[in-house]
């Protein structure tokens, strides 16, 4: 017999723009939805839009003083001695007052926490936990509604490269990564892809909530293996660049002996790993601060059981 899931109904759902306030799909359809909220409205459900990093948006950077994206885990969130504090850890402490608290029964049920990003990712849901199948089954509709775009899942659970997001605070957390966009511009492409993510998103947890039962299903799944550094001369310049034939190349396989950097004085590196990796977030703009000129991942399948709401009315 197979085995279901049940739940409650899925009430508090919030819609985060600004988290990176240069990242500007997710910062103008909130602000979009802030004044015009049917396009978002279901029934029944709480949908609440807002812009988590309102000075970064202001200023049209990623952060002010630390990334928002690392700061919600607990020893953050639990510091006091306010006057010390970052503003986005304060910042992190508002939003877990409003939002969580991150891991009680009064969170969110749902946070989908919008970012673009400069690689060739197309539209990306990133999933934090592989036995979370409720989102298993979320992200399994939204990816079927998308067809014929491609949805690829990036799933993030490794031990070391996780980070404390802020739609973590959520007891079901969606990261909607969409891409390309240079950061502090608007692409019509992208906007088009970002806004029917969350249009497929918010009509899966309206059916969901009205009772209807979704099967086992199985997801494609890409999962964070490592992040590849630049190499850097000593006294730390970058000393080669993501290689051209890498360039764009986001979740196509990558096999060993491949380029991946170019150096300045035209020498070629190659992937020197065991086996074939598919490569994502390829030449992210926010991440050569973190050195970062990639992440390796590895295509794996995951199953879902069945779910449904319990009390539905
Ligand atoms: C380019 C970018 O900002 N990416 C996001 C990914 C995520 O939301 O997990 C980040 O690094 O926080
Ligand atoms: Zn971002």
């Amino acid at each position: 017999m197979a085995d279901r899931t049940v739940y409650n109904p899925m009430r508090k759902v919030a819609i985060f723009g600004g988290t990176h306030g240069n990242e500007l799909s997710g910062v103008v359809l909130v602000n979009h939805w802030l004044k015009h909220g049917e396009e978002i409205a279901r029934p029944d459900i709480d949908v609440r839009p807002f812009i988590t990093n309102p000075e970064a948006v202001e200023k049209c950077t990623r952060y002010i003083d630390t990334d928002l994206n690392r700061v919600f885990d607990p020893e953050n969130l639990r510091k006091e001695n306010k006057l010390n504090l970052s503003y986005e850890v304060k910042r992190a402490q508002y939003i877990n007052s409003v939002f969580g608290p991150k891991g009680s029964d009064e969170a969110y049920d749902v946070i989908l926490d919008l970012h673009n990003t400069t690689a060739h990712m197309g539209a990306t849901l990133i999933l934090e936990n592989s036995r979370d199948d409720f989102t298993i089954q979320l992200f399994n509709y939204i990816k079927k509604c998308m067809a014929p775009l491609t949805c690829s899942v990036l799933l993030n659970e490794h031990p070391q490269l996780k980070y404390a997001t802020t739609r973590s605070i959520a007891k079901h957390p969606v990261g909607v990564e969409v891409g390309p966009q240079p950061q502090s511009i608007i692409r019509a492409d992208v906007l088009d892809k970002m806004r029917m993510v969350v249009k497929y998103a918010l009509d899966f947890l309206k059916d969901f909530n009205e009772g209807k039962e979704f099967p086992p299903c199985n997801l494609e799944v890409y999962k964070v293996l490592e992040n590849v550094a630049y190499p850097r001369k000593e006294n730390g310049d970058i000393a080669a660049v993501i290689h051209k034939n890498l360039q764009d190349q986001d979740w196509k396989e990558l096999n060993p002996g491949e380029p991946i950097f170019s150096t300045l004085d035209g020498k070629t590196i190659t992937y020197e790993g065991e086996c074939a990796v598919h490569p994502t977030f390829v030449n992210e703009a926010a991440y050569y601060e973190k050195n970062q000129a990639f992440t390796i991942t590895q295509k794996i399948l995951l199953t879902a059981q069945s779910v449904r709401c319990i009390n539905s009315k």
